[in-house]
């Protein structure tokens, strides 16, 4: 649980006059389950787009797993970003035109699984978060929960080590994002992958292992006085489909 997996040094961003990072160190274990929280423009999603190796940072280096990410040109973050991370989005990466099972195998066909083989390994994952039975519908056909789920899937297929969400129960109402937050942790940490996400929902963010705040483009573990940061309750300890639980969100133990 102790291994790092991804770090970031020093990281800063700047967008014109204003500064998006600011200076950010952050360590995150293998297994995690890391919440970001913090006021709108506060950095949150240049941060986990710089750590995903989307964004580069003006200064600083983020390191997974002892590859120097900044380092990398593009292709070669591709290609990382391909087999290494997966991605959940609010509004989803998924293809409309697409149905949910050829969604899903495309992520692995571009990893150069055949197609019968991806849409194989694709049913059974589709079935494994509950979606059996609406492999051949197209995304539009889903709701926004089971969206979200096949999402999910494509995320984390290819055997991603991290996936990075990013709001991705923005749009759903409290049951579906619950339910899809389960979907998510499973996925991912249940299986000792990493999840690193941004929220605005505190509720969310206390699923996971360890919530982490953002003002100004600078991390903190507590949160400014501002209403989209309240402190999430303390989290319940979520359970997974083998029996094992997950953390509780440590940040909240006694803390005002
Ligand atoms: N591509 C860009 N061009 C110019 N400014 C940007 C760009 N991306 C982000 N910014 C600015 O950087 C700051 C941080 O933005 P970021 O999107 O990381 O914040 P956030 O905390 O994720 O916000 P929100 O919760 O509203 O999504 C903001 O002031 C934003 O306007």
């Amino acid at each position: 649980m102790n291994t790092t997996i991804l770090s970031a040094r020093s990281l800063s961003k700047r967008y014109g006059d204003g500064i998006a990072l600011n200076n950010v160190d952050l360590d995150i274990a293998a297994g995690e389950s890391v919440a970001i929280m913090g006021a709108s423009g506060s950095g949150k999603t240049t941060l986990l787009h710089t750590l995903a190796g989307i964004t580069s940072p003006d200064a600083g280096s983020v390191n997974y797993a002892g590859t120097e990410v900044s380092a990398l040109n593009e292709t070669q973050r591709s290609k990382l970003r391909r087999e290494a991370f997966g991605f959940v989005f609010q509004a989803g990466l998924l293809i409309p035109e697409l149905t949910a099972i050829e969604n899903v195998a495309l992520a692995l066909m571009l990893n150069g699984v055949p197609r019968r083989d991806a849409e194989a390994q694709s049913a059974g994952w589709l079935a494994h978060l509950g979606l059996a039975g609406m492999e051949a519908r197209r995304i539009g056909e889903l709701s926004g929960g089971q969206a979200q789920r096949v999402a999910i899937v494509r995320a984390q297929v290819t055997g991603a080590r991290i996936v990075f969400a990013d709001e991705p129960t923005g749009a759903l109402d409290s049951h579906t994002s619950a339910n899809v937050m389960s979907a998510l942790l499973a996925a991912t940490a249940g299986r000792g992958n990493t999840l690193v996400l941004v929220t605005h929902d505190p509720t969310v963010a206390a699923r996971c292992s360890r919530t982490l705040y953002m003002h100004d483009g600078v991390i903190s573990l507590a949160p400014a006085a501002h209403p989209d940061a309240t402190p999430p309750p303390v989290a319940h300890p979520v359970s997974t489909q083998d029996g094992s639980t997950f953390m509780q969100n440590q940040n909240w133990a006694g803390q005002p």
